[in-house]
């Protein structure tokens, strides 16, 4: 029994020092903060159980060790967590009798800048309480950090850089990180952002400093509120907080925690909870510290909530691709009024990580309050990967295959994802999939063709083949008599059948269902290949190397080429194309505007707020003009439209020497001024 303890403590020590790694070393943690910080209090449940702490647990030190390039600082004062509790009672018994400070919880990274005689001498990260980063070279590219200062002497200060929510909103639609995701959080990107090596790079990224502690100076001032005040007529904007007169009740507490919560919303300030603390410095030197946080303060924090259930099963549904995939089917939890029992689990590797298996007691979450997510499996040990998923596919019973890619995992990293197939083309569920696929919205825009209706008729056994649903007329008779159907809802959805004749290039495209194309890549060859199908066609047999198109990389071009390798799918390509009447594309039929602007055949990005315009409206004012708007700038990228407030792919353009153009420049050259 103390042995498994040990082991399980080892165990966690080591889970939870990666989770750290991530977390402060690459701003991409795996897990979220309220798995972790739940493994953390498992942690030091155990520890006290057994009276031993390893050297290196999380519960004993801060942030982690750093391995960035930056230049390193030792902290004189070190700089420490802080203690966390979740509910105001606990918070109400910490502050007793004292005069407190509550302030906003600010969620960023923490910050430590020393000035000597006026000047800024240094600008550094927590790193791990003893030993941080030197971010001076970036202290001009936050905001709030004066870099002189009236004060004689030593001034020491810390507190937080954060990125304010709404820019973290317009900043993380534009800036990603080194493995091309875009940031899970504002506290993310902020640590990123200061992190950075190039200022100017950092500037973009609206970075705000605010204090909430003076370390040193001021001296003769024995409360922290008070020198907190005495350097904001210095420049700083010190973060907000309240001093308590006398000892408060539970509801004054919960009331000043609203209030301060409210100030912090509407002043756009990213918090993730209040933290308390003696306002009393020579009180609060007295109370001591741990090795992971000072004893004098104490933080609330606010997280998502998570909640216990039992996975009662792994449902498993192929698609139209063949991938099949597994959905979690637990006891019912009410979350935010809604009852839940499903989540998607992803794929075979996301099973595997997690070690489920049905009977685990699991954490689901509403991630963003809106997704269902299976955070934690509580009872992991004794899984076994073969057992994990069915060896026969679930609708066709032909044997399965696990299919390993390299990919990335759902929070941008790389790694090996397995995924289960069926490679049976001919499997109901697959076929089925496939058929929902091809009438939907984006493909040929068969309206009313629901998947109900679409698994009676191919039931029935009146449709093999797309080119079937174009013959339904032969089936007439017997689909009015069939329940759910009569004359008025056949006829409707004949004239859809027939209306979906009128179609498009993209259209077309996208519904033969070429792995990974869709409406951008399909935008990309209607107009590579002025519109024609046949002169698609013609590119590929001719092996065209589709490489050389915007954003088209090896695996697309693979798709297309092997796609048409496939007999019958060729075959339906050229069969169906006969039914059809492919429109000529806008930009085709409209020459003039093409042709009179430079643009045409050109790779378009736009970055940042080009008023009056919508990002939509300005990429189908791009299309229209003959051009390619693309999402990324890269080499391919002819030119960057530049708007208000353009985030990093200004500098990435710079880097490669595109030419950066201004909204009004744009408009002139494309003739719309
Ligand atoms: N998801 C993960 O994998 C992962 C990994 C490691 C850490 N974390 C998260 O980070 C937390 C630990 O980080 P931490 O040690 O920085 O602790 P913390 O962020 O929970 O609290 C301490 C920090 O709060 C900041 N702070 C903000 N406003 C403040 C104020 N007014 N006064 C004092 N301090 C203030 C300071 O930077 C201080 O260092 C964990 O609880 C967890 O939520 C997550
Ligand atoms: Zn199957």
């Amino acid at each position: 029994m103390e042995q498994n303890t040990l082991r399980k403590q080892r165990e966690l020590t080591d889970r939870l020092n990666r989770y750290r790694n991530e977390y402060y070393n690459y701003n991409n943690p795996s897990v979220s903060d309220e798995v972790y910080d739940r493994l953390f209090d498992e942690l030091h449940k155990l520890e006290q159980e057994t009276g031993i702490q390893m050297s290196n647990s999380p519960t004993v030190t801060v942030g982690y060790p750093v391995v960035g390039k930056l230049e390193k600082t030792a902290h004189k004062i070190p700089l420490l967590s802080l203690d966390k509790v979740k509910s105001s009672v606990d918070l109400c018994r910490f502050m007793g009798e004292h005069q407190v400070m509550i302030m906003l919880k600010l969620d960023g990274l923490t910050i430590k800048l020393t000035y000597e005689n006026g000047e800024l001498v240094e600008a550094a990260t927590r790193g791990d309480g003893d030993e941080g980063e030197i971010v001076t070279h970036n202290a001009r590219a936050i905001s709030g950090i004066p870099a002189h200062i009236q004060y004689p002497g030593r001034l020491v200060v810390t507190g937080e850089a954060f990125i304010r929510p709404r820019d973290f909103e317009r900043l993380n639609t534009s800036i990603v990180d080194e493995n091309g995701e875009t940031y899970k959080n504002g506290r993310n990107l902020a640590a990123g952002s200061v992190r950075l090596r190039d200022a100017g790079e950092c500037m973009e990224r609206c970075v705000t400093f605010m204090p909430f502690n003076v370390l040193e100076g001021f001296d003769d001032l024995p409360r922290k509120s008070e020198r907190l005040k005495e350097i904001r007529p210095l420049g700083f904007t010190p973060c907000k907080y309240l001093v308590t007169k006398r000892p408060l009740t539970q509801a004054e507490t919960e009331d000043g925690i609203k209030q301060l919560q409210q100030y912090a919303k509407d002043s756009d300030i990213p918090i993730d909870g209040i933290v308390v603390t003696y306002n009393d410095i020579a009180f609060s030197k007295r109370c001591g510290r741990t090795g992971h946080h000072y004893k004098d303060g104490l933080a609330f924090k606010f997280e998502d909530e998570l909640f216990k259930t039992t996975l009662r099963s792994i449902e498993w549904t192929p698609g139209r691709t063949g991938e099949i995939a597994p959905v979690a089917i637990f006891a019912p939890v009410e979350i935010e009024g809604c009852e839940v029992t499903r989540a998607s689990l992803h794929n075979l590797s996301f099973i595997e990580d997690l070690e489920l298996m049905p009977g685990n007691r699991i954490l689901v979450s509403k991630r963003n309050m809106i997704i269902p997510h299976v955070e934690e499996n509580m009872d992991r040990g004794g899984f076994n990967l073969e057992a994990a998923f069915p060896h026969q596919c679930p609708c066709c019973g032909q044997p399965t295959r696990v299919h390993e890619t390299k990919g990335r995992d759902e929070n941008g990293k790389e790694r090996i994802i397995k995924t289960l197939f069926c490679d049976n083309a001919t499997c109901e569920t697959r076929k089925l999939k496939k058929f929902v696929h091809f009438v939907s919205k984006k493909a040929m825009n068969i309206e009313g063709l629901s998947e109900a209706t679409l698994e009676k008729l191919i039931g029935r056994g009146w449709i093999h083949s797309y080119l079937d649903l174009y013959r339904l007329d032969q089936h007439r008779d017997e689909i009015i008599r069939m329940e759910g159907f009569g004359v008025k809802s056949w006829q409707r959805l004949w004239d859809a059948v027939q209306q979906s004749r009128n179609t498009t290039f993209e259209r077309y495209v996208i519904a033969m269902d070429i792995p990974m194309i869709g409406n951008t890549a399909s935008g990309v060859l209607c107009r590579e290949f002025h519109g024609s199908l046949e002169e698609f066609r013609d590119a590929v047999y001719t092996g065209y190397d589709f490489r050389q198109l915007p954003d088209f990389g090896e695996t697309l071009h693979n798709n297309i080429h092997e796609w048409f390798c496939n007999e019958e799918n060729f075959c339906i390509w050229e069969e169906l194309q006969m039914m059809m009447n492919i429109q000529k594309p806008a930009a085709a039929n409209n020459q003039a505007v093409g042709q009179d602007t430079p643009f045409a055949g050109k790779n378009i990005v736009v970055t940042g707020k080009v008023e009056p315009y919508t990002r939509d409206e300005m990429n189908s004012l791009i299309a229209s003009l003959g051009a390619v708007a693309g999402s990324s700038v890269s080499r391919k990228t002819d030119y960057l439209v530049c708007g208000e407030k353009a985030g990093s792919k200004l500098s990435k353009a710079q880097e490669l020497g595109i030419r950066v153009l201004t909204p009004n420049e744009f408009f002139n050259m494309a003739g719309v001024a």
